[in-house]
Order: structure tokens, then sequence, then C-alpha cells
């Protein structure tokens, strides 16, 4: 545009001085003035031309390598979303795609403390899992950092990856977006499905075999391993439980959800942190604010694994009939496990709807309920390390008998009156015997805690 604009005003410039010349012949004839005026004239004109040409191949010039620039520009940028792709890198999203993913944010998969997860396709068909973080306060920053940060840099087959985020607008929700994974969460294949439960809708359900199980179990061992002995820093879950456990369409266990993940440098023994993990899987010593380490995890571990083997929650009210004044009634899963197991009956623990369908593999069952008790040691320096608990599971190293753990910090705060262990029929959902004769009892007013005799080392 500039320069269509010098190239009239030039075009004007040499009328001009033409015309001045034809006037200067007509009113000067053909004096000494009229070949001085002729001279200067010619000298403008030809001034005026060089400056266009000039003018004109330097614009040339400059656009031919604007448009190289352009051109390598783009491909660098085509490299550069490559190479993030291969490395895994997150992409950045901005808010509308995701609204445009999400359809207005309108599939609900499921909800949890920190927000809730929406199904999703992005523009180049990949499905996935969108999850908004609504704090917009520190702890939903602090979150949206820890799972960015955390498993932006890892990969392993069994840990969910991280597709992307989004900031939005400042003190709004953040956005995670994850791979998205057909068959939900491990909750909904273990747990008979509640109404009213924070899954979405449409969120898939079933009871596992017992296979699935005990190869989910490995799965869930396995990434763990990974994230506490095979990265750069002791890399901390602290979340550890079924809802947290995915499972893609093959059945194959994926760990999620890095919201409260820490590190741990290799020489610590153990952090301080002031967060707090899901109530039910907290180990002893995070309960007694004795800071936390890669043990915890292991206890969470330990607690899923009596979770998968029993297809109940760990602690769960017992319905009293309509008194509201009798004393509540407890039943806690672990202690049931540990005195069956020393009872040599274990088969009375596991999950009725694998017992009526007869295919459990006793050896593997003795073999879990072992890693189990082991991994829920109150004392954390007698729970195995989880690539221990790898060999252990897959039958490598011997499974030594674990101590009788006396149990006695028990979090009844975990307690959702609302699951009780008893189903629609009345009878508990785990093995026939079990019934009542085991349930503990607990007093509601000292809730949560028995601390005598606990040391916490
Ligand atoms: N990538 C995914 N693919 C399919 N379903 C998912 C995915 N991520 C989460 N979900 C579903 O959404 C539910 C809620 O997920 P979210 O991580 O918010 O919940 P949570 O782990 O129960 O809560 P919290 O954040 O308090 O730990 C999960 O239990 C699961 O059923």
């Amino acid at each position: 545009m500039e320069n269509r604009k010098a190239n009239i005003i030039a075009i004007l410039v040499v009328i001009f001085l033409i015309t001045v010349l034809l006037v200067a012949r007509f009113s000067l004839k053909l004096s000494n003035h009229f070949y001085l005026i002729c001279g200067a004239d010619i000298a403008a004109i030809l001034a005026v031309v060089t400056v266009v040409i000039v003018r004109q191949r330097f614009h040339t010039r400059r656009k031919l390598l604007e448009s190289r620039i352009l051109s390598e520009g783009r491909e660098l940028r085509i490299e550069y979303s490559f190479l993030r792709k291969v490395a895994g890198v997150p992409t950045k999203f901005q808010f509308k795609e995701l609204d445009k993913a999400t359809d207005g944010f309108k599939s609900l998969l499921g909800k949890g403390a920190s927000g809730s997860v929406f199904k999703g396709v992005l523009n180049d068909g990949t499905a996935v899992a969108v999850k908004r973080i609504e704090g917009g306060g520190e702890q939903g920053e602090k979150e949206f950092k820890s799972e960015v940060s955390a498993i932006a840099s890892i990969q392993h087959v069994n840990l969910v990856r991280l597709v992307g985020y989004c900031k939005g607008p400042s003190k709004g929700p953040r956005y995670l977006v994850y791979e998205f994974f057909p068959k939900g969460s491990l909750d909904n294949w273990i747990f008979c499905k509640k109404v009213g439960s924070s899954s979405g809708p449409h969120q898939p359900h079933g009871c596992l075999s017992w296979n699935l199980r005990y190869r989910i179990a490995l799965d869930v061992a396995k990434a763990l391993s990974y994230l506490h002995h095979d990265c750069r820093s002791c890399i901390l879950h602290l979340d550890i439980k079924p809802e947290n456990i995915l499972l893609d369409a093959d059945f194959r266990a994926l760990v999620s959800d890095f919201g409260l993940s820490r590190l741990k440098g290799k020489e610590e023994s153990r952090i301080v942190t002031n967060i707090r993990g899901t109530r039910g899987y907290l180990a002893p010593e995070w309960l007694l604010e004795n800071g936390v380490s890669e043990k915890c995890d292991v206890y969470s571990f330990g607690m899923v694994l009596l979770e998968i083997i029993g297809g109940r929650r760990n602690i769960v009210a017992i319905e009293q009939g309509h008194d509201k004044k009798s004393k509540k009634r407890f039943s806690y899963f672990p202690k049931i496990v540990n005195e069956k197991f020393r009872d040599m009956k274990l088969m009375e623990v596991v999950d009725q709807r694998l017992v009526d369908n007869g295919d459990i593999d006793e050896r593997q069952l003795t073999r879990m309920v072992c890693v189990a008790l082991w991994c829920i040691q109150e004392i954390p320096r007698l729970r195995p390390s989880m690539n221990i608990v790898v060999e252990m599971l897959e039958g490598r190293v011997a499974v030594h008998d674990p101590p009788d753990t006396q149990m006695l910090v028990v979090d009844l705060l975990s307690i959702n009156d609302d699951e009780s262990g008893i189903v629609e029929d009345g009878t508990p959902r785990f093995g026939p015997k079990a019934k009542r004769k085991n349930d503990v009892e607990f007093s509601v007013s000292a809730y949560s805690i028995t601390l005598s005799g606990y040391s916490g080392r």
C-alpha cells in the first residue's frame, strides 16, 4: 500500500517536471535559460526514476525474505509440535478448543473432590477426558501445578498420559486433558454400583474376574514401582485408591490423578506435607502427621488390594435397624482378612460373586492377601518396597507370612454411612461366614484413632 502511494507520487512528480519542461520550451524558446532548466529538469526526472527502481527492487527482495522466513517458521512450528508429541509433552489448549471438544462440558464422566471430569473429542478425533479443577484458589493452583509437573515428563504403560492443559482466565477453573479410558475407573468394576454415586451417569460397570483383578493389581504395582524407583526423583503419588485406577479397553490398569503427588529426594527418608489424601487409604503415620514417604503409597496399595479381593470398601457401617440410639457398628475388612488368614479360611473373604463363579486361583489368592497384609503393616519400615511387591505378585520371590498387625490406627472418619456393606438382599457382599461375627465395634465418639502402643516408625 505504502509502495503504491510512493509510486503515484513519483509519477506525479515526473509529470510535473515534464510539464515544466514544455512550458519552458514555449515561453523561453531555445535560450540559455531554457537549456539550464532543461538540464536540471532531466536530472530531476532521472533521479526520481532511479529512486523508484531502487525502492522497487528493495521491496521485492524484502517480500521474498519475509515469505522465506514465514515458511521456515511454519516448518519449525510443525517440527516443534511433532517433537512435543513424540516426547509426550502436553499441549497448551485454548479454552474455546476444550469447550468445543466437550460440547460445552455436557458429558459428565465423574466428580471428585477437586472438580468434575467430562468426555470430549479433539479436532483430530482423539477421545479425551477433560478434568475441570474448580478451586481457583491456591489449592487448585497447587494441584494443577503438581499434576502438570509430575506427569508431563514421565512415561509408563501403566500411567495415564496428560495430553494437555488449559489455564483459562485467571482465578477461574483450570483444565487438564487426559487420554480417555472407555472402561472408566476400577471402583465401578469391583464394588456394586450405588445409586447417586459420584460416578457419571454413563460410567460402564460390572464384576471383574479373578484373573483380571490379579493382573490389575500387578499393573498398579508396576506403575508405583516405576514412580518410586525408576524416576530421577522418587515420585510419591499419595492418592492411590480405586477411583484413581483407570482401565483401558483391554482392562489394563493405568494410575491417574497426580494432583497430590510430591517429589522426594532419594536421600530424604520422608517429607512433611500439609496435604491430605483420601480417607480410608491414608497410612497411620500420615494420619498422625509424622510425614510421608513412598511407604504411604505402599499402605494405600495394600488397602486397594484388599478391596479388590473382597469387592467391598474396607470400612463400612453396618445397618442397625431403625433404632437411632444404638451404638454404630462398623466392619473393618483388613482385620477380618487378617483373622481369616490366621484361621486359613481365606475363601470367606473373597467377593461372593467370584466365589459363585468359582474361578479363583487359591495360590494367587494367598499370595495377594499376604502381600496386602505386608503392605498395610502399621510400622512403615516393615512394609515392602514396591519393586519387591511386584516380584512377590509375579511369584519371583517367596512371600512369608505377614506379622500379626494389631491395626491400632483406624481412620473411622472415612466411613460413608451410605456405603454399608450390605446389598439389596441384606447379606454382606463378602464371604458367607464372615457376617457379623468378625465385625469390629468402635465407639463413634472416640471416632478415629486408638493411639496407645503406636510409635509410627
Ligand atoms: N481419563 C479418564 N477416562 C475415563 N474416565 C475418567 C478419566 N479420568 C477420570 N475419569 C472418571 O471420572 C471420575 C472422577 O475423576 P476424578 O479424578 O476427578 O475423581 P476422584 O479421583 O474420585 O477424585 P479426587 O480428585 O478427589 O481424587 C473417576 O472416578 C473416573 O470414573
